[in-house]
């Protein structure tokens, strides 16, 4: 089959293996379709116009009169009739599959490195990019949270709107990926790819598991922890090796999911020096940190089996990303690039100059101590990071400026309040996405979570007020964290997008004028 032409019969051969058709409709002179949408906006002649998500049938009526002359749906619509119809008891798993074969699939000509984990699959996924893109000649491309690049090229290089694109977005992009000359492939993958089968089909050379724990449960996302995990683990289950962060909650879970996949000869796990581990299980490559400070840190990565050995990564590392758990990012990606044929020296000469955009920025000023720009926006990550920089601050305060968005992860409120108690001296609990709720009830949720005799809070909405208070009070010995937005250049407020400066920005405008 070509890229960029489906004919009715390889539609439904396709979809009868996978038992998803469920009738065929053949309306005449429109067997062959040379454009595929969800989007009736973007519809055009001879196209195939899937009707998914929270579709209404007015989309189908203006695909059709754009020129769309086939529609696969879970139901008939009359407003269809003329079209071929192709009714298929699963849209979404569907659509991948014509996806996939639209556009030729690409993901035989990629080499793919495939990451999920509740933190750190941008930092890790930026790490083994940064190492691929020396060891293949800037031939990697990058699906991440952040961004997708395509290319080497700066009109190559988009901002994502989800970790996992939507999968005619996905083929589609990795066609270009591969006409822009790239031959390896690092990609996020998010529970909710799995959950709305968005990668399905979709066999990866490595996957890597970084960790889990309670995050994305509730409307629209997951409705229970063990769905959320399930989903996750599907990564395992199409990976040909698999990379286990031997640290993450539910091992043994993890660990059988991954030998139901593949043999433990293709199963790789990594862990901390002297680790405790849920699970007894012997461990490949060891982590031993060797200096550490605000800035950077240094450590070592040794083989300790013999399957371990023959990747000869064994060595030291250092990278310009402050953070322990930003160490066992980085071993994931050397362990990932290593098993891509990249070499141990290359990795050691471009993990340094990896930085990710809105993880673990640093703004340094001689008064008013060191602020922190982080994206971390839940227990896990918050608590993480707090407890990494308490250890490195002796003599400061810990300062932390954090909303929690509205209309999604309401859990994360307490897990703030939770993690703020644990290790910050003064919360200024401030807006963050706030959606369609009210900002000060949030803020309220998560004050209700807060130990009030561990921890000062202040209550600013203003963001630009709330950082501004914490900068302005914080001495040069203090850490001053804003946390959960990153470089995220949008507040989304009662389902619009407002342009907002970032946190980095904010930051920097506020020293510039103090100092
Ligand atoms: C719940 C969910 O998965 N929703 C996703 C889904 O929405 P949807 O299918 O209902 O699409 P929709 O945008 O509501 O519109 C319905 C359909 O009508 C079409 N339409 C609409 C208007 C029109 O004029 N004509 C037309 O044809 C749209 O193109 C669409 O096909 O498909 C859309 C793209 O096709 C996504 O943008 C949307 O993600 C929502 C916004 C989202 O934010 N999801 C989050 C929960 C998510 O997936 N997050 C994960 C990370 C979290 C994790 O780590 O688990 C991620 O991968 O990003
Ligand atoms: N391995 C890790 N363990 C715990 N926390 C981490 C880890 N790696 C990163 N973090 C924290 O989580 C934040 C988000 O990291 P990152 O963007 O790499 O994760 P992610 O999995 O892509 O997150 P999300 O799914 O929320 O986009 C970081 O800013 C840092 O505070």
């Amino acid at each position: 089959m070509q890229s960029g032409v489906l004919a009715v019969p390889e539609i439904k051969k396709l979809l009868q293996e996978h038992q998803l058709l469920q009738s065929l409709v053949i309306a005449p002179k429109a067997e062959m379709f040379t454009e595929i949408t969800y989007d009736s906006r973007k519809a055009g002649a001879q196209t195939l116009f899937i009707c998914k998500g929270n579709f209404r049938p007015e989309y189908l009526a203006s695909a059709k009169k754009a020129g769309a002359t086939g529609y696969v749906a879970e139901q008939y619509y009359p407003e269809g009739d003329g079209m071929t119809a192709i009714i298929v008891s699963d849209v979404q798993k569907a659509m991948a599959l014509l996806g996939a074969a639209f556009y030729d699939y690409p993901q035989n000509e990629l080499f793919i490195i495939a990451y999920t984990g509740t933190k750190g699959k941008t930092t890790s996924s930026y790490f083994a990019r940064g190492i691929l893109e020396t060891a293949t000649g800037d031939r990697t491309a990058l699906f991440s949270t952040i961004d997708r690049i395509l290319g080497p090229e700066p009109d190559q290089r988009f901002k994502s709107n989800l970790t996992t694109p939507e999968s005619l977005d996905l083929f589609h992009d990795m066609r270009q990926a591969i006409n822009n000359g790239m031959n390896h492939l690092v990609m996020e993958v998010s529970s909710q790819a799995y959950k709305k089968s968005r990668v399905y089909g979709l066999k990866y050379d490595i996957g890597l598991f970084l960790n889990i724990s309670p995050d994305h449960i509730g409307k629209n996302e997951h409705p229970t922890f063990e769905d959320y995990l399930f989903c996750k683990e599907q990564l395992l289950l199409n990976s040909k090796t698999c990379v286990i962060n031997a640290e993450t909650a539910h091992l043994l879970d993890v660990y059988q999911t991954a030998k139901a996949s593949v043999g433990t000869e293709n199963i790789y796990l990594y862990a901390r020096k002297d680790a405790q581990l849920s699970f007894d299980v012997p461990v490949d490559f060891e982590i031993a940190n060797d200096f550490e400070d605000l800035k950077q840190s240094e450590f070592k990565l040794s083989a300790k089996t013999k399957k371990a050995q023959a990747l000869a990564i064994d060595g030291t590392y250092t990278i310009a990303l402050a953070g322990d758990y930003n160490e066992g990012n980085a071993a994931s990606a050397i362990i990932a690039s290593a098993l891509a044929g990249a070499r141990k020296a290359v990795a050691q000469e471009a993990l340094p100059l990896v930085k990710v955009p809105g993880r673990m920025e640093m703004l340094t000023s001689k008064e008013h101590g060191t602020v922190y720009i982080d994206y971390a926006h839940n227990y896990a990550s918050l608590s993480a990071l707090l407890k990494f920089l308490r250890q490195q601050t002796h003599a400061g305060k810990i300062r932390v400026v954090v909303g929690s968005t509205g209309d999604k992860g309401v859990s994360r409120r307490e897990g703030f309040g939770k993690a703020l108690s644990e290790e910050a001296d003064i919360a200024y609990l401030t807006t963050d996405d706030p959606g369609f709720e009210d900002p000060m009830q949030i803020a309220q949720e998560i004050d209700a979570h807060i130990d009030h005799e561990r921890v000062e809070v202040i209550f600013e909405l203003d963001r630009k007020k709330a950082t501004r208070l914490a900068i302005e009070a914080s001495t040069a010995e203090d850490v001053v964290v804003l946390a959960g937005r990153g470089e995220d250049k949008y507040l989304k407020v009662k389902g619009e997008e407002i342009l907002y400066p970032t946190d980095v920005e904010l930051a920097q405008e506020i020293l510039e004028e103090l100092e």
